[in-house]
This record gives C-alpha cells, sequence and structure tokens, in this order.
C-alpha cells in the first residue's frame, strides 16, 4: 500500500506541544520500520495512519485515501476493510475464547464470522488445540500470535504492529519477527512495524524491501542496524 503525509502533526488535549512528523512517503510493496525511542512518536502516527486520530495539522494519504476526507464511520469501515492492527496492549476480549476472539473483526463489522478462516490462521500460526482456551490461560507468546491472528483475519492489505516485541524473550522476539514476515510474504500484505528493539531492527538491516523511518532523528533511509 502506497502511504504519504505532509505536513502533519498532532496535538493531545492537555499535550504540552504538538507531536511533529518529517513529511514521508512510502511506495507499494515496501514495508516500513519505525523506529525511534520512547515518547517519540511511534504510536501517534500509527494511530494516525489507521484513521483513530486526526491530525492537527497535514495531510495523510493512504493508498490514495486522503484520510482525513473520510467521516467518523467511513474510517472505520476503511480501517476495518483495509487494516490489521497490533496493538502494544493486546485488547485481547478476556471473556472470550480464542475462536470468539478471532470473529470479532467480522461480528463487529456485522459480517458473518468466518471460523475456517480462524482455524488456518491458528494452523498457520502454531496456535492449534487453543480455540476453546480464554486469554489469560495463554502464554504472553501465544496471546501475542492470537493478537496477530486477529489482525489479519479480514486480509488486510497493511498491518500494524506497535513494539511487538515490548515482552518477549528473544527467542520469542524473533520468531514474532519471523512470523511476522512470513505472513506478508504469503498473504500480500505490507508491514508497518513500531519498535525500538534492535532485536527486530537488525535482521531488517540492508534489506530492500524495508524502509526506515528514524523519528528521534527525522531522517528516512535504508534500515541500518
Ligand atoms: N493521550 C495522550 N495525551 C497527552 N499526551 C500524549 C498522549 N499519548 C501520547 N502523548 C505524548 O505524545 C508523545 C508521543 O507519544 P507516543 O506514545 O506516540 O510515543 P511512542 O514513541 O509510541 O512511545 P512508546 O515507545 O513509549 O510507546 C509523548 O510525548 C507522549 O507523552
Amino acid at each position: 500500500m502506497s502511504i504519504q503525509w505532509s505536513g502533519l502533526s498532532h496535538h493531545y488535549a492537555g499535550g504540552a506541544s504538538p507531536v511533529v512528523f518529517p513529511d514521508f512517503s512510502l511506495p507499494t510493496g515496501r514495508h516500513l520500520l519505525l523506529r525511534g525511542p520512547s515518547g517519540s512518536g511511534k504510536s501517534t502516527l500509527l494511530a494516525l495512519m489507521a484513521g483513530l486520530l486526526t491530525p492537527s495539522a497535514g495531510r495523510i494519504q493512504m493508498a490514495g485515501t486522503e484520510l482525513s476526507a473520510l467521516n467518523a464511520r467511513q474510517r472505520d469501515a476503511w480501517r476495518g476493510a483495509q487494516l490489521g492492527f497490533v496493538p502494544q496492549r493486546l485488547h485481547l476480549s478476556a471473556s472470550l475464547s480464542v475462536l470468539d476472539n478471532l470473529a470479532l473483526p467480522f461480528i463487529s463489522a456485522g459480517l458473518p464470522p468466518q471460523p475456517e478462516r480462524a482455524l488456518a490462521l491458528m494452523q498457520q500460526l502454531g496456535l492449534q488445540g487453543l480455540a476453546a482456551r480464554l486469554p489469560h490461560h495463554l502464554s504472553v507468546g501465544q496471546a501475542q500470535r492470537v493478537a496477530l491472528a486477529r489482525a489479519l483475519m479480514r486480509q488486510p492489505a497493511l498491518l500494524l504492529a506497535d513494539e511487538p516485541s515490548a515482552s518477549l524473550d528473544d527467542a520469542h522476539a524473533q520468531q514474532v519477527l519471523h512470523l511476522l514476515l512470513e505472513v506478508a510474504a504469503a498473504q500480500g500484505v505490507s508491514l508497518i512495524l513500531a519498535t525500538h528493539d534492535g532485536r527486530l531492527v537488525q535482521p531488517l538491516a540492508g534489506r530492500a524491501d524495508w524502509s526506515l523511518l528514524d523519528l528521534a532523528a527525522g531522517r528516512a533511509g535504508e534500515v541500518q542496524a
């Protein structure tokens, strides 16, 4: 998905000063590593790209769609159809089984749930046998993969992942990166990966299909370790 923005900033109500972003453009077919320390604006930028926050200034275009030209209802519909989001806090519904959590993206859009797709994704992500499990009986890594499966349920064109390795040990951090790359290749999804975790940055260094936006440095370019 092609993405571009210019003059983009967001001023939180009660925030001291606006969070300002350097102009940027991502061509179709490339993935984006959004890098920057805590507080540099990664989550804010993801929320702007998802149409969950409205810019205080500037324009943002996602595959040619100007998000600010859509009303809230249109943005919700656009997000549901185009985007998968794995947030920093996973927001799995505690009272619902894994399978029912995976049905939510369809049910909340008024569409029939697709248990076959859920089971196929669970298989692909190593979650087989966990369909009836409640979220608080999952390991951290399993819950992460359920959140990833849920984000993929509606076959999004773009997958946003916010600090996906934050609470994972080295082995699981590598596994999550591997899974993201695998599903991106298998399902033709563009990835936007927000992280300050060197364990995720290093394996992406020098890859021709990845771009970097470094929010601390205000710099775009190739991914470097
Ligand atoms: N709801 C809010 N109200 C006021 N200020 C906020 C709010 N959310 C974020 N901010 C501020 O906006 C700036 C960017 O925050 P943001 O969460 O986007 O950064 P981040 O790079 O994602 O950080 P982290 O890696 O810790 O999640 C910070 O200065 C933060 O304090």
